[in-house]
């Protein structure tokens, strides 16, 4: 059986979920897929880096609060989070990137997704920035050196949105896409709604797991401009800057105004939208709609998210499923995976690499 070993770039909620999948799951999912997982690097930005080539014992990790973890102790351990060197040197098969999301420029997780694509390593991430910011000039890094670069966590978490435009809507034309897409902002709508003021709203959120490290992105709309980005770019073939998405939160709207609004049958609703021209241009927007109860975006609730993609000979069809969460976005990593393995299986890309070098160690 066939096996590959990750190295984990980022520590928080998703990637520690990832590592209790296959601390907790991983001999039932190597029966089902035919191949191993294991983690031979981490590198977190508080915990420092772990590295062991014959593989990290991830129960102990995952027993330490999240807060509470440093690598600095355990051979193999740094205090600091060399991810360079990890990411080039450790001979990992995928580096899997879940570092925090700059909507800016990227960074420092583009550096991470071209520094492991330029090692020749496959790449999964729930990263919204490098996908949004530089997808195009990544994916040609990634064929260029014939390996993946998946993201299927970059929009809607684990809803496989991105693979089931790609791969079942052959021979449709898709003019336009419209939705919801960050969780954060719908549950906090919801619990608006429910009369919990704005902070207690955002708190719960983040407690949940949904929220950014700065929630700023999903309020002020930042996080849905980056996944109207990644849709428009990957489904109707547009090149979009952010200055391109016109981006409004949900920041201006009041309590008061989400439950006058359900009290006369409308939900207030952040919506990404992005339509493409007969001239091929497209247009691309983030902005609070108060929806009639009869839209079918109207009753999509709490972090569940859902994107209408309108087609020539469809019309409107609808993906519905969790926008975020730690599980349910460790599960996109996992199909990512999944994607690398069909596709590079039968050939000698595929598991199995050189041991670190004795010089190579913490
Ligand atoms: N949580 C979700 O529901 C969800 C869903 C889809 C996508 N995402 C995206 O996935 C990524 C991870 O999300 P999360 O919920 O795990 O976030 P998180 O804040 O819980 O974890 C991020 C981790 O990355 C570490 N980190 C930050 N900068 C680093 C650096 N330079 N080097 C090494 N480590 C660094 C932090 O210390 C933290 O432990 C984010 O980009 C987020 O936007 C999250
Ligand atoms: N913060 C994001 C995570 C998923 O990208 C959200 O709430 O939708």
């Amino acid at each position: 059986m066939g096996r590959y070993d990750l190295a984990l770039i980022g520590f928080g909620g998703v990637n520690r979920a990832l590592a209790e999948l296959i601390s907790q799951s991983g001999e039932r999912l190597a029966k089902e897929l035919g191949f191993a997982l294991r983690v031979v690097a981490i590198t977190d930005l508080r915990a420092g880096s772990l590295v062991d080539t014959d593989g990290i014992d991830l129960a102990p990790l995952l027993a330490a609060g999240p807060g509470k973890l440093s690598f600095a102790g355990p051979a193999g351990g740094s205090a600091d989070p060399r991810n360079e060197w990890v990411i080039r040197e450790v001979p990992a098969d995928i580096v899997v990137e879940a570092t925090f999301t700059n909507p800016t420029d990227g960074e420092p997780a583009l550096s991470h997704v071209r520094w492991a694509l330029e090692s020749g390593k496959h790449v999964c991430t729930t990263n919204k920035g490098p996908v949004a910011l530089a997808g195009r000039a990544l994916k040609q890094l990634a064929a260029e050196r014939g390996v993946s670069f998946e993201f299927e966590g970059s929009v809607l978490s684990g809803t496989p949105i991105l693979r089931t435009a790609e791969r079942m809507f052959a021979g449709l034309e898709i003019t336009g896409v419209q939705g919801i897409m960050n969780g954060t902002s719908n549950y906090i709508l919801g619990r608006l709604e429910e009369g919990v003021g704005l902070p207690a709203a955002i708190a719960e959120a983040q407690e949940l797991g949904f929220a950014e490290a700065d929630p700023t992105a999903d309020i002020e709309g930042h996080d849905v401009q980056l996944k109207v980005m990644i849709l428009a770019n990957e489904v109707l073939g547009a090149d979009l800057r952010r200055e391109d998405v016109f981006c409004e939160g949900i920041s201006a709207i009041t309590p008061d105004e989400v439950r006058d609004a359900a009290s006369k049958g409308l939900r207030w609703k952040l919506v990404g939208s992005a339509t493409r021209h007969e001239d091929g241009s497209v247009d691309a927007r983030v902005a609070p709609l108060a929806l009639p109860a009869q839209h079918p975006l109207a009753g999509i609730s709490g972090p569940v998210n859902a994107v209408a993609f309108h087609t020539d000979l469809l019309g409107t069809v609808t993906v519905c499923g969790p926008g975020a969460g730690r599980i349910e976005t460790a599960y996109a990593l996992l199909s990512d995976i999944i994607a690398i393995h069909r596709r590079h299986a039968a050939d000698d890309t595929a598991p199995t690499r050189p041991v670190l070098q004795e010089t190579h160690r913490v």
